[in-house]
């Protein structure tokens, strides 16, 4: 069989294949931000065949939260709420890290009571968020006074604490898609005039700061981080790339965490609207080269088998195919995704796909 179906030891940790279930924000944590409704443990145990599973985006804080209802990972409940999930899927079999997740600008005064989103500049994405009435520009920004910076590093080492209660096998860090660590990381958002802006150097602070951090009270052997080099969402890009990615991964190395978890291209678009050298970071990096954007079946197994990559996450195809990793085992049809009720909402596109053996 590929590579693709075969064990991977990913840290400490067998995975019994390589086919990772990427982080999905699906805007189901009724009430509120609490991940605890039966219809969250039904949608990851219906998944628990992944090699792994990264749970949804889950806010380290109140004032990282950016999207309606979306769960979080700091209060008592939220841990509780988690921890319902983490025993489901373990008896299904299944092993799951958490993500975590701040996301800055990206956010709606009507999440912050009010308030509005911090960033590393006071520079608005031209971006929407999803809030109770739908779609809606986020608010501007205010930037972070140097002095806040240690309490959000904080937030992420708590949430990450909270994470082993929790009952995760392992913490994932967002650190892509224009969220707080990728502002840090790119001149497009970030420009400060102290040690956390400029330079590729100052610009990877931010982000070392808070692995550092999570690696004082979480093992590195089950911690990795997102990563979006080129990718433009939520309006965040940076000029170098290369450097400043090269340099991040490299520091990355270092620490010697599990893996990165790296979206090459434009998220959930094109692979090559960028040219970037993939190679070369996954050369830079000690730890497990996680490749994920728009894999079909045999770019997974081609990757894979070429030594590309030593997993390939997908995203959309697991969110309408619960047994994922059967239909690539035997090349099976896919269902197909009904964009319509990705977000919010409950069963009607969350637990209802059926799997094959039901069709
Ligand atoms: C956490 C997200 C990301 O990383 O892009 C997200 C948030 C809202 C909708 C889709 C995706």
């Amino acid at each position: 069989a590929s590579p693709l179906f075969q064990p991977f030891t990913l840290g400490d940790l067998v995975l019994p294949n390589r086919i990772v279930m990427a982080p999905l924000t699906r805007n189901r944590a009724t009430p509120g931000t609490v991940a605890a409704n039966a219809l969250t443990a039904a949608y990851y145990k219906q998944r628990a065949a992944a090699g792994l599973i990264i749970s949804e985006g889950t806010q380290v804080s109140p004032q990282g939260q950016g999207y309606l209802n979306t769960p979080g990972l700091y209060s008592p409940e939220q841990i509780a709420g988690w921890k319902t999930v983490t025993d489901t899927l373990h008896a299904a079999g299944g092993r799951i890290f958490a993500q975590i997740w701040h996301v800055g600008r990206v956010s709606h005064s009507s999440l912050l009571n009010g308030g509005v989103p911090v960033a590393p500049s006071a520079i608005p994405a031209k971006t929407k968020t999803y809030v109770a009435d739908g779609f809606a520009d986020v608010t501007p920004p205010r930037a972070l006074e140097t002095a806040e910076i240690p309490g959000v590093v904080a937030e992420y080492a708590q949430a990450a604490a909270n994470a082993l209660k929790a009952g995760f096998d392992g913490v994932e860090i967002h650190g892509a898609n224009g969220y707080l660590i990728d502002q840090f990381l790119k001149d497009g958002a970030n420009q400060r005039t102290d040690g956390y802006g400029g330079s590729p150097e100052n610009r990877v602070r931010f982000g070392l700061e808070v692995v550092d951090a999570i690696l004082k009270v979480f093992p590195k052997t089950r911690l990795g981080i997102r990563l979006s080099p080129v990718s433009p969402a939520n309006d965040t890009v940076t000029s170098d790339p290369a450097q400043v990615f090269g340099l991040f991964v490299s520091e990355l190395s270092k620490r010697g965490i599990a893996f990165i978890h790296v979206i090459e291209g434009a998220t959930g678009g094109p692979r090559d609207n960028v040219a970037f050298d993939w190679a070369a970071i996954r050369k830079a990096f000690s730890g497990a080269y996680i490749a994920n954007n728009g894999y079909t079946r045999d770019l997974a197994i081609d990757a894979v088998s070429a030594g590309r990559a030593d997993l390939v996450a997908f995203g959309r195809p697991f969110i309408a195919n619960p047994d994922l990793v059967e239909r690539l085992r035997t090349g099976a049809p896919l269902n197909e995704l009904d964009r319509a009720t990705l977000y919010g909402g409950g069963e009607k596109g969350y637990t209802d796909y059926p799997t094959l053996d039901a069709a």
